[in-house]
């Protein structure tokens, strides 16, 4: 099944994007999904996220009742997956993952730059969403730099996350919405480091030992986008979903996924190299990689002649 051909309005790139109407598609109405995979796995480092975001998604998915949208606050350090977490949900959905016309990426820095400009981005937020939901019931919405989103800007979407069964004839309770965020890094990062100290198991941190900790402190953080946010004080935020910082074995592991999607033998020395190159924090233990896993794919063009 092919995606509608006319692509959201190109104008999007920029500021003024809004202002020059929604994305037109051709088959409108018509966002069959790729394919809703019973077997969705995320191959990712972390049992927390691994487990809470293939149920979640899953779960949603095959509820053809759902009564509201799907809301999902991804929080860690840099380089934790959070990304990589998003396309691996937009590409179970959509053939197109995030290029698909049914993906739609802010980026707070871009898109919602200036602080006086927050009237203006709020409604046009809600003219995008609502355009786009109306094509497509089965939309995704992702917000990357939730941190460097302006405090209250986020709270225009509220009516869209709440459980109303229709909005002005247009029901969002089959859209998905991916929030992603280093604000609370500090905060997983202490309860991480808490079990290491008493000698437990990181596999053994749960999701209750962090869900509650997080959503007060995004709560109360002024620099999280979620300040004060009617999102949270409503509930309205499925899951707060803690990626754990990336220890000197996860790093390893990265590499290696790297080296064999490049198509390369497995060189265990070059892949100690590169996860000796990252940098480790806290400043005695050095435990965590304090870029995760970015850079690692720059690393190795280093070590292989491309
Ligand atoms: N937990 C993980 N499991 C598997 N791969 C990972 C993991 N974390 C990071 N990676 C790898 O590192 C790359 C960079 O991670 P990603 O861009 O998703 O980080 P991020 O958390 O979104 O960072 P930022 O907060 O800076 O945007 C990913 O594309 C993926 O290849």
């Amino acid at each position: 099944m092919e995606e509608g051909s006319i692509a959201p309005s190109p104008c999007w790139c920029h500021l003024q994007s809004f202002s020059c109407g929604l994305a037109v598609n051709l088959f409108a109405g018509d966002c069959e999904l790729w394919s809703v995979k019973s077997s969705f796995t995320v191959r990712i480092f972390s049992h927390l996220v691994s487990r809470v975001v293939v149920r979640a998604v899953r779960g949603f998915l095959s509820n053809a009742q759902a009564k509201k949208p799907l809301a999902l606050s991804l929080h860690g350090w840099t380089g934790t997956g959070k990304n990589f977490v998003s396309r691996i949900i937009a590409e179970s959905i959509y053939k197109r993952g995030l290029k698909s016309n049914y993906v739609h990426q802010f980026v707070a820095t871009l898109h919602f730059p200036h602080a006086h400009s927050i009237n203006l981005y709020k409604d046009q937020l809600q003219s995008w969403i609502r355009g786009n939901v109306s094509i497509c019931p089965r939309s995704i919405f992702i917000f990357d730099e939730m941190d460097k989103m302006h405090a209250g800007l986020i709270d225009a979407i509220k009516p869209f996350l709440d459980y109303y069964e229709l909005l002005d004839g247009v029901s969002y309770r089959q859209a998905i919405f991916i929030f992603l965020s280093n604000a609370g890094a500090e905060k997983i990062t202490e309860v991480a480091l808490d079990f290491w100290r008493n000698g437990k198991a990181r596999e053994d941190i749960q999701l209750t030992d962090m869900q509650n900790a997080l959503s007060v402190s995004v709560f109360n953080n002024r620099n999280s986008g979620f300040w004060h946010s009617t999102l949270i004080d409503r509930n309205l935020i499925d899951y707060f979903v803690p990626f754990l910082p990336l220890e000197y074995k996860h790093v390893k592991m990265c590499v290696r996924v790297e080296i064999e999607s490049r198509g390369y033998a497995v060189d265990e020395d070059i892949l100690s190299r590169v996860a000796d190159e990252m940098t480790y924090f806290p400043r005695e233990e050095r435990i965590y990689s304090d870029k995760g896993c970015k850079t690692v794919d720059a690393k190795l063009d280093y070590y292989y002649d491309l």
